[in-house]
């Protein structure tokens, strides 16, 4: 099987820099649907992640105990939240935003299964899927013909393995999420050591990453990069090797200062930036 490597020219073919006449309501609107009591992190990661990656706006959509804790955290993101105290209940918003990532620490109780379901039915907005969402969705596999074509799907092994059930070796694991892919027209960022990212027949493989990010909250981090870059205008696959690429380079860019062990993901968001300037400074050469 033949894989496109995610390079640097790859990147930087894909790669859009910001006007110098950009504000903020040009850089897209992200929305964050994440966290539930105990798992609030990862809605802070999520979001702080998304604007880190530069989307002019970031809101995040979170349950009722989570207030305090995204607007402490974050300054920078705005929050809407559910009816409900703990967990996800309801899904509504009168914002429009370019791009919605749902999923990262939102549990799986039957009230957020139905609001996942609820808020599917009438979404049409570009969609990143992760965690949570896709093992929702994995437990009501009708769901998947709910997704609006050229939705990202971010599964690391476990969650594929719930989407699209056991797989004996890898060139069949391969087969399978082509096949799953053409099925529901999705862009599957299938997680690992490295990353594949699938679009139908295409497969593309990152070149960036290392086991630094073996850490909790790191995939997290990349559902709000990923949405960012969709929020922000970049096609659905080209987010998705965008967001993989710059995940990745962070934990390269900062191994030599925190080592594997104590990169944790915030510093994946940290240096974000550095991450980008490696593109902007080749760009301009
Ligand atoms: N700070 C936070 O609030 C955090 C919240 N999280 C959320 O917690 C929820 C549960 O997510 P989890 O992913 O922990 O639970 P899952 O049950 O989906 O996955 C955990 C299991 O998957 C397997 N697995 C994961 N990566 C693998 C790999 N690369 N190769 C082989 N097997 C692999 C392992 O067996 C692991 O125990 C999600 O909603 C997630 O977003 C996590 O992201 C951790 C941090
Ligand atoms: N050994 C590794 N080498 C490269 N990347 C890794 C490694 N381990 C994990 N990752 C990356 O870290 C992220 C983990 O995502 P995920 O399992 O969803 O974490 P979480 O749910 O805790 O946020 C993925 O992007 C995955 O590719
Ligand atoms: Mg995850």
């Amino acid at each position: 099987m033949y894989f496109i490597p995610i390079t640097k020219k790859e990147i930087q073919d894909r790669y859009q820099i910001v006007s110098a006449f950009a504000h903020k309501g040009t850089q897209g609107h992200a929305l964050l649907i994440a966290g539930s009591y105990g798992k609030m992190g990862a809605a802070v990661l999520a979001s702080k992640a998304a604007i880190k990656t530069g989307c002019g706006l970031v809101t995040a959509f979170v349950p009722e105990c989570g207030y305090d804790i995204l607007q402490i955290a974050i300054p920078e993101v705005m929050v809407i939240t559910d009816v409900a105290q703990r967990h996800l209940s309801n899904v509504k918003f009168q914002i429009k935003p370019q791009a919605i990532g749902i999923g990262p620490g939102i549990g799986q109780e039957q009230e957020t299964q139905k609001a996942l379901h609820d808020f599917l039915v009438s979404n049409i907005i570009p969609l990143v899927l992760d965690a949570d969402a896709l093992n929702c969705v994995s437990r009501n596999k009708e769901w998947l013909h709910l997704l609006p074509s050229k939705t990202i799907v971010t599964p690391h092994p476990k969650e594929l393995e719930r989407l699209i059930g056991p797989w004996e070796s890898e060139e069949e694991q391969f087969e399978k999420t082509i096949a799953f892919s053409k099925q529901y027209n999705l862009v599957v960022v299938m997680k690992g050591a490295p990353t594949h990212i699938i679009d139908g027949e295409t497969v593309y493989k990152n070149t960036t990453g290392n086991a630094a990010l073996a850490t909790a909250g790191s995939g997290d981090v990349l559902t709000g990069m990923t949405t960012s870059l969709l929020a922000q205008g970049y096609e659905a696959v080209n987010a998705a090797i965008l967001g993989v690429y710059l995940h990745g380079l962070t934990a390269d860019i900062a191994i030599t200062e925190t080592g594997t062990q104590s990169f944790i993901a915030s510093d994946i968001i940290s240096n974000i930036g550095r991450a980008f300037l490696t593109l902007e400074n080749d760009t301009n050469n």
